[in-house]
């Protein structure tokens, strides 16, 4: 079976990077995934100093419309270093909050998409032909988990 998963407020929606679960990484505090994931892009590039204002986000969603400004400069190493900067966030998510866990760990051997109709790295896309690299994190970081915590095998 395919669990196809988008919206936060929507079936399996914790899985979503928008979802709200804090992350501490290295000593610093995100309110989602997604804020880390934006702030990310800026590291080391001439416009790191917009990384404060994508931390202070009030929303997932106001966090990436900054990190997707087309006018800022996105760290040239960008598109090497993405899937593993998104991997260690996801990985941190899930293990700092019990109740995802369990949800994640839930799912089995199934096939987990991140549905959306207009990313085709991250998500399937509308045609459902796209990489999944989101729901392909989160296949890697289940068994992860399970091997660390040894249940539901
Ligand atoms: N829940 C949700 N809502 C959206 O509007 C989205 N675009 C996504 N997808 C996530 O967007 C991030 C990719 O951002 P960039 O295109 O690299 O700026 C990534 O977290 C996707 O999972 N999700």
């Amino acid at each position: 079976m395919t669990i196809y998963f988008y919206k936060v407020w929507e079936p399996y929606g914790c899985f979503s990077n928008f979802s709200p679960h804090g992350i501490e990484i290295r000593g610093t505090y995100w309110s989602t995934v997604e804020h880390y994931y934006q702030a990310q892009k800026f590291v080391g590039s001439v416009d790191a100093v917009i990384i404060p204002l994508i931390s202070a986000a009030q929303t997932p969603e106001q966090a990436a419309a900054l990190g997707r400004c087309s006018t800022r400069k996105v760290r040239c190493d960008w598109d090497v270093v993405k899937t593993e900067v998104m991997k260690e966030a996801v990985l941190k998510k899930f293990l700092t909050h019990a109740e995802i866990r369990e949800t994640l760990l839930t799912t089995g051997d199934n096939l987990l998409v991140e549905n959306s109709p207009n990313d085709y790295f991250w998500g399937c896309g509308a045609n459902k032909t796209g990489e999944n690299y989101l729901g392909k994190i989160l296949m890697s970081v289940r068994e992860e988990i399970r091997s660390l915590f040894c249940r539901y095998q």
